[in-house]
């Protein structure tokens, strides 16, 4: 299976070509008027005292002007259509008629509790200001991250300066949005975790865990972590900003290229995931742990492909990572799911090292190539969540398949089999599978790589678009069945 023909492939990342087409020009100062705009609708000064212009419609700018119209709330509930509140803006409406939920959230239109703690949150702290991360006892702090990366000229976050653009997904935990930072027109990811009860023990273990986050300094292969707040008027939630990552998760990827291979069944080109990919991801992944850990001491503990990203130019990155085994059970009892890719020996209880997570790359690898998790796949499904994990400590090592369908060379069985080792004393460590001939042979194709990333932004595109047409067909349909029923019955009576 290929990725179609290169001629449809327009090799343009659409955001960023959107992004320019978003001009934001600058309301002069001194205009009074703006400020009375900020208290009605709730805006920062930045985003009040800004109008944006949107692009004509074109095809090219679909993207962004859905994402206006698509924008979710905190809560991932849509939000009325925007009126730009913007003094001299052509369509601009009455200035206190402006929605409030414009923006996520901002002081003038919170309780005082979470104005303070928004407006403190991303404020950048000096150098070596390092908040001490809190013990199990600590009262949770309602502000305490800033960003690790220079993300806007005067190196702040304002969580009024987002403007959502539409929802990317949701786990077990919490839902991503995409968000616009008007300030520097950047687009960034925005989580949110919903804290039921206001559990405090689980309040307490993210803020720590997020203040590791942010100690932690930009690297190629791990997700940049711009800030993060704890809010707990209203609703209880842990919002926190990241770098978008717009080709999105392995797994979002590999659902595309299922449905890809379904509307193309007749195809028998390589698959999306060939060796060169895996490899250049197993790469990334390993050099995103070995990072973390050699520098920082941090265990990620729950690779799986939605926690690993990927951008169309090329890079690979990490996400979620540090979270603690306390965090991991306690999220686990709550959610089912998230403990397939463990290793054995944590399983067990067993000490814990980075080899857990060489464990769940392997496995991660088996997903990516046969498009199934390994320990559930091909109409043998567990018995639940307690014979899932049996499995994983008690029957063979998963392995690549070796039907007449596969071929896979003998470097990449060696390297996943090196991976699934279930003794953990007898399994490679990070450092020596980095030096591994499955990566080191594709090492030096980075620029198919390139291709390959942009390849599947444009099907990632592709998808939604078919995606969008099926619905709107269905809807389609659905109301004509409607009406013919409605048309029967009136004929009947
Ligand atoms: N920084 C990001 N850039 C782009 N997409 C992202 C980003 N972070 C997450 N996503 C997408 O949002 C989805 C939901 O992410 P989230 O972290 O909430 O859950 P998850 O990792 O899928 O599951 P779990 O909650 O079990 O970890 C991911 O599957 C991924 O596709």
């Amino acid at each position: 299976m290929s990725f179609g023909t290169p001629s449809l492939f327009q090799g343009k990342s659409l955001q960023k070509r959107n992004l320019k087409q978003l001009s934001i020009p600058v309301v002069p100062e001194g205009n009074k008027s703006s400020e009375s705009v900020n208290s009605v609708s709730g805006l920062s000064p930045t985003v009040a005292s800004m109008k944006l212009s949107l692009p004509k419609a074109d095809s090219g700018n679909l993207h962004l002007r859905r994402g206006f119209k698509k924008r979710l709330n905190l809560d991932g509930q849509s939000i009325p259509e925007p009126v730009l509140p913007v003094k001299n803006y052509p369509s601009n409406e009455n200035l206190a008629t402006a929605p409030q939920s414009f923006v996520v959230s901002s002081p003038t239109n919170s309780s005082p509790s979470t104005s303070t703690s928004l407006t403190q949150v991303f404020t950048p702290l000096e150098d070596d200001d390092y908040v001490k991360p809190l013990g199990d006892n600590d009262p949770p702090q309602s502000s305490f991250i800033r960003s690790n990366e220079q993300m806007c000229t005067n190196s702040t976050i304002q969580l009024q300066d987002l403007v959502q653009l539409g929802r990317i997904g949701s786990g077990n935990s919490g839902t991503v949005v995409k968000a616009l930072h008007v300030p520097d027109s950047k687009i960034i990811a925005k989580k949110v975790i919903a804290v039921e009860n206001n559990n405090q023990l689980v309040i307490n273990q993210l803020i720590r865990e997020l203040t590791i986050m942010k100690s932690v300094h930009p690297h190629e292969n791990i997700v940049s972590f711009y800030g993060a707040t704890y809010t707990h008027s209203g609703n209880n939630e842990i919002i926190i900003l990241m770098e978008y990552m717009n080709c999105g998760s392995l797994d979002k990827i590999l659902s595309v290229y299922k449905r890809f291979c379904a509307r193309n069944a007749a195809t028998t080109e390589e698959p999306w995931f060939n060796e060169m990919v895996v490899s250049k991801i197993s790469y990334a992944v390993l050099k995103g742990l070995s990072y973390l850990y050699e520098k920082y001491k941090i265990i990620h503990r729950d690779i799986k492909p939605s926690n690993v990203l990927i951008n169309s130019k090329g890079q690979v990155k990490i996400c979620d990572f540090g979270v603690s085994k306390k965090m991991i059970n306690s999220i686990a009892d709550t959610f089912v799911g998230t403990s397939t890719y463990m290793s054995p020996e944590r399983i067990q209880g067993n000490v814990y090292s980075t080899k857990g997570d060489v464990w769940s790359l392997g496995l991660m690898i088996i997903e990516l190539v046969t498009g199934e998790f390994p320990l559930g796949g091909h109409n043998d499904t567990p018995n639940g969540i307690l014979d899932l994990l049996q499995r994983i400590v008690n029957e063979p090592s998963p392995r690549l398949p070796s039907d007449h369908n596969n071929h896979f060379s003998n470097e990449m069985v060696n390297f996943v089999n090196t991976c699934c080792v279930k003794d953990e004393s007898q399994r490679s460590s990070i450092s020596e599978l980095l030096s591994h001939n499955f990566i080191t042979i594709h090492k030096p194709k980075d620029k198919e790589f390139r291709h390959w990333c942009k390849k599947v932004k444009f099907h990632l595109k592709e998808d939604k678009q078919i995606r969008r047409e099926d619905n709107e067909r269905a809807k389609l349909e659905k109301k004509q069945l409607e009406r013919a029923a409605e048309a029967a019955a009136t004929a009947r009576r």
